[in-house]
């Protein structure tokens, strides 16, 4: 399925010559690869004397939009710099798109948290500048439109507010035409509405076959946007779930099915501080 065709309906730009489908993986009669896109399996990660991941299993499929949500230390960044290459597990396999991670970079975008940006380009030079790094990107235009940023792309970086800067983020995730996006917690800064439009801009780019991870601590986002939930707590799996599942289809309140499942994981008192 070309990217361009597929996504006429939803407003995704359009980027030519790109297949989803990938050779030498199993297919479906649809012709949807059936590999995991991204797939750890027992993976360790240790700190010192910390064990930031203990065991995580995590399987996700071409399609799936995955929500990440764990207390504060569980090891969700973690498992981003892993997928992405930042770092290697001590135990364990990590496998993005078919291969180790880091292979192939130029279909994987990512949002990660604390990201720092150049301060003085224009939004339209760095998404350009950024586009031009990826073997197909979509055009500049198309992307600063998409993600609302049109009107500021002529503004340096340093001008943008919170959530605008969080937008440009988005627009350099997007602009390589990712196969796969991971997004952690890529709505912290963001005002209501602001969530909502970015959240309708993200669900656009993967709905014609790609795949999203994202983590949060937003539940009403995670219900709204995720097909599965996976709750992790000190560095391994707590609860895989679609929402619908996990709150027993609606008569549990995800906040206290995710509190059950955390609390006696959590590295914060009950009172929220650190132990
Ligand atoms: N570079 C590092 N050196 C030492 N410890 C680290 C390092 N990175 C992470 N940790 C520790 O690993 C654990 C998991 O951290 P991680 O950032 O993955 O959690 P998180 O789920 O993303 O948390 P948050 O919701 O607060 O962002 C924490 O105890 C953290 O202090």
């Amino acid at each position: 399925m070309t990217a361009g065709t597929s996504a006429a309906g939803v407003g995704v730009p359009s980027v030519e010559g790109t297949q989803r489908t990938r050779p030498g993986w199993a297919h479906d009669g649809r012709g949807r690869a059936v590999s995991a896109v991204l797939e750890l399996t027992d993976v360790h990660k240790d700190y010192g004397g910390v064990a930031a991941l203990d065991g995580l299993d995590l399987r996700v499929e071409e399609g799936e939009l995955v929500a990440l949500l764990g207390p504060n230390g569980a090891g969700k960044t973690t498992t981003f710099e892993l997928l992405l290459g930042l770092g290697r597990p001590t135990r364990g396999t990590v496998r993005v798109l078919g291969a180790a991670p880091g292979t192939h970079r130029g279909r994987v975008g990512a949002m990660l948290q604390g990201a720092g940006l150049p301060e003085q380009v224009t939004v339209r030079e760095l998404v350009g500048l950024v586009g031009r790094a990826y073997p197909r990107a979509y055009a500049t235009d198309d992307v600063l439109d998409r993600t609302r940023l049109a009107r500021h792309a002529g503004k340096v970086v340093t001008a943008l507010s919170g959530g605008e800067r969080q937008r440009l983020l988005l627009a350099l995730a997007l602009v390589g035409a990712p196969d796969l996006l991971l997004l952690d917690e890529p709505t912290a800064a963001m005002d209501v509405a602001s969530r909502r439009a970015f959240w309708e801009r993200a669900r656009e780019a993967v709905s014609d076959g790609g795949t999203l991870l994202f983590a949060t601590h937003d539940l009403t986002e995670a219900q709204g946007v995720a097909d599965r939930v996976v709750v992790v707590a000190d560095g391994r799996v707590r609860a895989d779930a679609t929402p619908d599942d996990l709150t027993r289809h609606g008569r549990d309140d995800l906040e206290q099915v995710f509190l059950t499942l955390t609390q006696e994981h959590s590295h914060a008192g009950p009172d929220g501080e650190d132990r």
